[in-house]
């Protein structure tokens, strides 16, 4: 017998898709069991990720966002979710500036249109030890190969980043490649997989790059934020881009920046797909 409806919003960020719960009123008893049956497109709602509001604990912050991948893990930061929930809450408070908190830390987020959204989402870390990595590496170079990716560059936006630059990225086999390098051994914490393709002269005054990406726990989605932040950082740092750039994922384009103080600035569209309530046998 269910103690309470839950009601849902389907929402989306270039067709990374979310179930989002506001828990900010009531506890929500999640088990990774219940976060795998919600997710699941059989049998469940379906999603990449699914993401829950609750309070925030720091009082900077309008409120909290927890993200939990499909396959039930917690994880600190997405940035998909996170225009997605910057959006939903500048709706509510009726205001163009929010401050969320993440496992990741406070993220500040504006309004740049009526479905467009820029989130801060922080500095990238380029330290070995910040991305995890299994032993100390120089993160603009990673020594592992597979098939013909090769030399990826490690970025951490809160989660880990393996980038791979190539000359083609839609003829890279990126669904045979990709869980075996997200389990590496090289990353203690898996990794998300970015193949990217510089479309852009490095000395263009806004990039282009291409990008498809493997989700740590979600395989192949339409779009990862942080997967485009990261491999913004990854070019830029290689030389191949300058500090911004529109990076083009299978869903669309998200326009990225890394700016001078190290924060990478995230900008492009939210969209809410439908409205629903859990059935009692995926959240009793
Ligand atoms: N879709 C995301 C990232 C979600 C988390 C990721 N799969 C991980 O495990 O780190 C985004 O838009 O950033």
């Amino acid at each position: 017998m269910s103690e309470r409806a839950w009601p849902f919003l389907k929402m989306h960020g270039l067709g990374n898709d979310f179930v989002v719960l506001d828990a900010r009123a009531h506890a929500i008893d999640l088990t990774p069991e219940r976060v795998r049956a919600i997710a699941s497109r059989g049998t469940g709602v379906g999603c990449d990720q699914l993401v829950v509001m609750t309070q925030a604990t720091d009082s900077c912050a309008d409120a909290q966002m927890l993200i939990y991948n499909a396959d039930g893990s917690e994880v600190a930061a997405c940035g998909n979710a996170s225009r997605c929930v910057a959006w939903l809450l500048m709706k509510e408070i009726a205001a163009d500036k929010v401050v969320f908190q993440t496992k990741a830390g406070l993220l500040d987020a504006e309004s740049r249109g009526p479905h467009q959204v820029a989130v801060d989402m922080g500095p990238a870390r380029l330290d070995w030890r910040e991305i995890p990595l299994a032993e100390a590496m120089d993160t603009l170079h990673l020594g592992i190969t597979a098939g013909p990716l090769s030399d990826p560059v490690g970025v951490s936006m809160g989660n880990p980043h393996a980038v791979f630059f190539v000359d083609d990225a839609e003829a890279v086999p990126l669904a045979q490649l990709g869980r075996g390098l997200e389990h590496h051994a090289l990353f203690p914490e898996r990794a998300n997989i970015e193949v990217a393709q510089v479309l852009s002269p490095p000395d263009a005054d806004m990039g282009r790059i291409r990008m498809r990406v493997w989700e740590r726990s979600a395989g192949i989605t339409m779009a990862c934020g942080t997967g485009a932040c990261a491999t913004l950082v990854a070019a830029a740092r290689r030389g191949l881009s300058p500090r911004k750039a529109e990076i083009i994922l299978d869903g669309g384009s998200l326009t990225i920046e890394w700016l001078k103080d190290g924060h990478v600035l995230m900008t492009g569209p939210v969209a809410v797909a439908f409205t629903g309530v859990l059935d009692s046998s995926l959240l009793p």
